[in-house]
């Protein structure tokens, strides 16, 4: 088994945009801006936010950080999202997900400027996935491809198998994983799914993305695969992942662990997104 480490591969990625932000920085007069607003006070999303926020000190992005509470107004939060969109210094706008009660998060996400979209879940840069013109990819799955590429692991003619169906993952993956170029062959499993356990074994590439501790049981791999487990899921334990990692880790290919695995990867390309909003935004196509 290889396991396949995230935490160090964002951690390199962070030294790569080290440099071009720099660069970019001396060229512009001005450092890649982004912008985070958390709604609340949630304290996994807290967390989160923090680490974002590192990320950006780390890269030399500047950040700035927006934080509501969570009595704002539908209205209120509208008018915030149009001042962001609105400010030239600002190349990206990350609204942290999930929203409090009583706010529409998709009205939200809508709202924001298409070429400021670093979480790539407007109906614009999903559009675009679809579509396979070029634009800005959700973090979580791109972070996904880059360390399917930087681990060389072979997509071309393998079966992938996707569980989850969300807008923000399963989805999004379903659709890198198929397109030209990665040219796996892909299986979207979700909670309607019959016989998961047996499209599971089909894998080549299994990615979990469900939200159930330990979910993906061992018996469900086939022999060599390699799994990459997106759950992030708070229990009594401690942070678990969607996979049974301790009882199928001698029986796969490469493994992404949880902590250290998908979760720094996905800040790592919201600071890459970051840089390249800036880029197309000030007419330094990248
Ligand atoms: N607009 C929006 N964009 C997001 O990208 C977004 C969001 N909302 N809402 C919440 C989810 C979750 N998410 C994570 C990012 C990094 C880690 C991460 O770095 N995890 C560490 C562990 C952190 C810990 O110990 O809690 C790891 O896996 O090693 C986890 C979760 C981004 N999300």
């Amino acid at each position: 088994m290889k396991l396949i480490d995230g935490k160090a591969t964002a951690q390199t990625i962070r030294e790569e945009l080290k440099t071009e932000v720099a660069a970019l920085k001396d060229r512009l007069g001005r450092a890649p801006g982004l912008a985070v607003v958390l709604v609340g006070e949630d304290p996994a999303s807290q967390v989160y936010v923090r680490n974002k926020i590192k990320a950006c000190e780390d890269t030399g992005i500047v950040s700035k950080a927006f934080r509501p509470e969570a009595s704002v107004s539908q209205a209120e939060l509208e008018d915030l999202v149009r001042r962001l969109n609105a400010d030239p210094e600002l190349d990206g706008i990350l609204v942290q997900l999930p929203l409090p009660r009583g706010l529409d998060s998709q009205r939200i996400l809508d709202l924001i400027d298409p070429a400021k979209d670093v979480d790539g879940f407007h109906p614009v840069s999903m559009g675009r996935l679809t579509l396979g013109l070029p634009g800005l990819r959700p973090c979580t799955p791109a972070g996904v491809m880059e360390l399917l590429r930087r681990y060389d692991i072979p997509t071309k003619g393998k079966k992938a198998v996707v569980v989850g169906r969300s807008n923000i993952v399963g989805k999004p993956m379903a659709l890198l994983l198929a397109q030209p170029g990665v040219d796996a062959t892909v299986t979207l499993c979700h909670s309607r799914t019959r016989d998961l356990a047996a499209e599971c074994r089909q894998a080549d590439i299994l990615v979990a993305a469900i939200g159930k501790a330990n979910f993906i049981t061992a018996d469900m791999i086939k022999d060599g695969a390699v799994v990459i487990d997106v759950g992030m899921n708070r229990t009594e334990k401690g942070l678990a992942g969607d996979c049974d990692f301790h009882a199928m880790k001698d029986k796969v290919a490469a493994i992404t662990p949880v902590p250290g695995g998908v979760g720094p990867m996905t800040i790592a390309m919201l600071m890459v997104n970051t840089l390249a909003a800036c880029r197309r935004r000030m007419g330094l196509e990248s």
